[in-house]
């Protein structure tokens, strides 16, 4: 019988120990987060002029933010600067400026002109926060895909990303810009190898792999660098890509259910605001941040350290099931 109670204290003591541990972690995280303060500024949305990156852009209008969106097509970024400014508050958002930027993000000439003419049309303003939303997944077989297509979409997502998070940053140093901030948008599949994906996949883990170097490089400008990865959104780019997606891709996704973009502008928001680096919005998301994070940063080292088991476990047993999927889909198409 004491034998019951001694055991059970000891359940409750490390139950207890590992909360209070948690509370005290997050109660640190949020007070050393750099505060998110965008009133006023810069903020510079590649991709902002649909999906993802214009929700970004009305959250940033929201919060009192001059805002510059990039895209390639122009009647299509005028018709966000719009709905944009319809997001700007009737009170205090008197003066604050929504411009746009036609530009091809993955030509480095054009992302530096584009980044020059922002700065213009804002009235010599730096950019201080940088979105680096533009990008799309070209789903498909490996083997029928074009290599020609396997390099745009690297072109597109990684170094449409890295060209003009270089130039903005080179700006920020050089202007001694304060409270400089770069947010780059992979993808669970930058966290997660997923068949119909090999043209996408490695263009998103390259985008994480430059956060996570800049996270520790551009410390020493005082920029903080987040990496945000959402699983489904519902937009257009979603749309076009579901025309290319296979079959069995389609399948396998069925697991993530989606989110609108504005869910996930909102919660890149609240992950920004409590300073994480990485950044996830749905439950996929948060497991593998947990379980694949490598030497990235925790968020909350108790509860993560907590998740990551979990993720181990679930994407262990996952991973068995899809392979067969896979496997099985290759006897039937042999068949047939
Ligand atoms: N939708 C989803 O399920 C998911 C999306 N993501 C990522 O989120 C980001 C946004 O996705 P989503 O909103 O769906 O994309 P959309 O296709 O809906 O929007 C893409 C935006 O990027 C712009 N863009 C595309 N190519 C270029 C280019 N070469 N130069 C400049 N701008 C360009 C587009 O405008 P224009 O064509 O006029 O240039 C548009 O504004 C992407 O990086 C995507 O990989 C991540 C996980 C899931
Ligand atoms: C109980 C089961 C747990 C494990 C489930 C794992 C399911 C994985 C689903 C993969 C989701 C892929 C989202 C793609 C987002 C994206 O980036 C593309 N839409 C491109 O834009």
């Amino acid at each position: 019988m004491e034998g019951w109670v001694a055991a059970l204290t000891a359940v409750f003591s490390v139950i207890g120990g590992v909360a209070v541990l948690g509370l005290a972690a997050e109660v640190a995280g949020r007070a050393l987060a750099p505060k998110l303060e965008v009133r006023g500024k810069h903020c510079y949305v590649t991709g902002g002029s649909q999906g993802l990156g214009k929700s970004v852009a009305q959250e940033l209008a929201r919060r009192g933010a001059h805002v510059t969106i990039v895209a390639r097509r122009e009647a299509i970024l005028k018709e966000a600067v719009e709905e944009i400014k319809a997001c700007v508050p009737a009170e205090g958002g008197k003066g604050q400026r929504i411009e746009y930027v036609v530009a091809d993000v993955t030509d480095s000439k054009d992302a530096v002109r584009a980044v020059e003419e922002a700065v213009a049309k804002q009235q010599g303003l730096p950019v201080s926060q940088l979105f680096t939303v533009a990008g799309a997944a070209n789903p498909g077989v490996f083997v029928e895909q074009g290599t020609d297509l396997i390099r745009k979409t690297m072109e597109l997502n990684y170094l449409g990303t890295m060209y003009t998070v270089h130039e903005v940053a080179r700006r920020m140093v050089e202007g001694k810009v304060r409270g400089g901030r770069v947010v780059m948008v992979s993808s669970v599949l930058g966290m997660l190898g997923l068949v119909g994906y090999a043209a996408y996949c490695p263009s998103k883990y390259a985008v994480r792999g430059l956060a996570e170097a800049l996270r520790n490089e551009l410390q020493m400008h005082g920029i903080s660098v987040h990496c945000y990865f959402p699983g489904t959104i519902f937009t257009p780019g979603y749309d076009a890509e579901n025309l290319t997606k296979p079959q069995i891709t389609k399948d396998i996704e069925g697991a993530d259910d989606g989110l609108t973009p504005e869910k996930c502008a909102e919660g890149l928001f609240r992950g920004l605001q409590r300073g994480e680096f990485a950044i996830a919005t749905d439950p996929i998301g948060l497991l593998l941040r947990c379980s694949a994070r490598g030497v990235a940063p925790n968020n909350n080292v108790v509860l993560d350290a907590l998740i990551a088991p979990v993720g181990w476990a679930v994407f262990g047993v996952w991973r068995l099931f899809i392979d067969r999927t896979v496997r099985n889909h290759g006897k039937k198409a042999k068949t047939e």
